[in-house]
């Protein structure tokens, strides 16, 4: 069995970690953290979790974390990058849910972030955790970086038309929705329910951290340069992520081509479902459930090509694909775990 730490049990990415994990066939939940709730039973404050998880929360500071496996970090950014050098040294491996080792280069990552990234060291040697297209890499890592919520939806979206040379790379334009725990379970006036519900709105236009994460990843895939504008929106639903991405077409192409370009791509990936050309994904299809979905569309068989795709932002857009990274690190079918069905309606 595999030894599971988990630092921020009582946030959002934590509590899904932990129902995602509780039911894992290969894992033993063996430390789970709060600063705030240290001795509190899990389940007494996710009365979800009673009868499954028989943990208490402990506080970061006297939770031997050595003796795990695996930690995750489903923290706020800077908290991973503090402890993770101990933990490696251990010989624990170490999954970051937020964003310290997501960005190679220091200065951008100071830039976007506003902390000073205390172990640059590490950068190098932490796998980005995209298993549909770094699957190799977090085989091997003992460090992984979970990638963001909006960059998951735009970089496998984006994928396979930069990389088969068939869109101007400088020609991105996304256009993204997510449901409001995206934001966390902290306290914000921006999150709350007179606030979120029945309103809709941009925010982060001017400049987004996730736009330099997705444009270093989609750079990787193409030699032209990438230009990238991406536009997040806060919509009045809790779980969910829709991403509408558009990209104009510089290659002759039929719609049938496109589509088998798409479902090629990803026939040996579990949890990205090529839907047929011209669907409309919903988001309550991913609802709990680790899939991406995507549709292909072409208005007026024009030169732009439009990508739909939806995910759960707290299960492949934040804990399912952290699990997903998990079992790939530990020689795990790439599934375990994680064949949930979305929750209709
Ligand atoms: N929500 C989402 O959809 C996604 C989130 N992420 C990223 O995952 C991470 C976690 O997000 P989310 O679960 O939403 O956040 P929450 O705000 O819901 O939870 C944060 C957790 O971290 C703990 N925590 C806060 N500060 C510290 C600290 N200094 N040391 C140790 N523990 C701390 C909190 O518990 P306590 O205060 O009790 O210690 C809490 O359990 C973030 O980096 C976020 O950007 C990534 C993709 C999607
Ligand atoms: C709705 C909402 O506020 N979403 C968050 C993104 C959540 C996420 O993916 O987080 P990290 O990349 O920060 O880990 C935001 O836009 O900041």
């Amino acid at each position: 069995m595999i030894k599971v730490g988990i630092v921020g049990g009582t946030g959002y990415t934590g509590v899904e970690l932990l129902r995602l994990l509780a039911v894992h066939p290969d894992v033993e939940l063996t430390a789970i953290t709060s600063r705030k709730e240290d001795g509190l039973p899990v389940a007494d404050m996710f009365p979800s979790l009673r009868g499954r998880v028989n943990l208490k929360f402990s506080s970061p500071d006297n939770a031997d974390l050595t003796q795990c496996d695996v930690v995750f970090f489903a923290t706020p950014h800077g908290v991973a990058m503090a402890q993770a050098p101990a933990l490696l040294k251990a010989g624990v491996k170490v999954i970051d849910l937020a964003a310290d080792f997501r960005i190679q280069e220091k200065a951008v990552f100071e830039k976007w972030y506003k902390i000073e990234h205390t172990c640059p060291d590490l950068l190098e040697h932490a796998a980005y955790g995209l298993a549909e297209l770094n699957r190799e890499d977090i085989k091997k890592a003992n460090l992984v970086a979970n990638p963001g919520c909006y960059p998951t939806t735009m970089q496998l979206g984006y994928y396979p038309l930069l990389k088969n040379g068939l869109v101007d790379a400088g020609s991105l334009i996304a256009d993204c929705k997510s449901g409001v725990s995206g934001a966390g379970r902290k306290a914000e006036i921006g999150t709350l329910f007179s606030e979120s519900s029945d309103n809709f709105k941009a925010y982060g236009v001017a400049g987004h951290r996730h736009t330099p994460e997705t444009s270093a990843q989609l750079q990787r895939f193409t030699s032209d340069k990438v230009s990238l504008i991406f536009t997040p929106h806060l919509v009045p639903m809790i779980r969910g992520m829709h991403s509408t991405l558009y990209a104009r077409l510089t290659k002759d192409i039929s719609n049938e081509d496109l589509q088998k370009l798409f479902e090629d791509q990803y026939k040996d990936s579990a949890f990205v479902d090529v839907m047929p050309f011209g669907s409309h994904p919903e988001t309550r299809s991913t609802r709990g459930s680790n899939m991406l979905r995507l549709a292909l569309h072409r208005p007026d068989n024009g030169n732009t090509v439009i990508v739909l795709v939806v995910q759960d932002n707290l299960v492949k857009g934040a804990s399912g694909q952290a699990v997903q990274c998990m079992n790939l690190m530990f020689g795990l079918e790439e599934t375990t775990g994680l064949m949930q069905i979305a929750l209709l309606p």
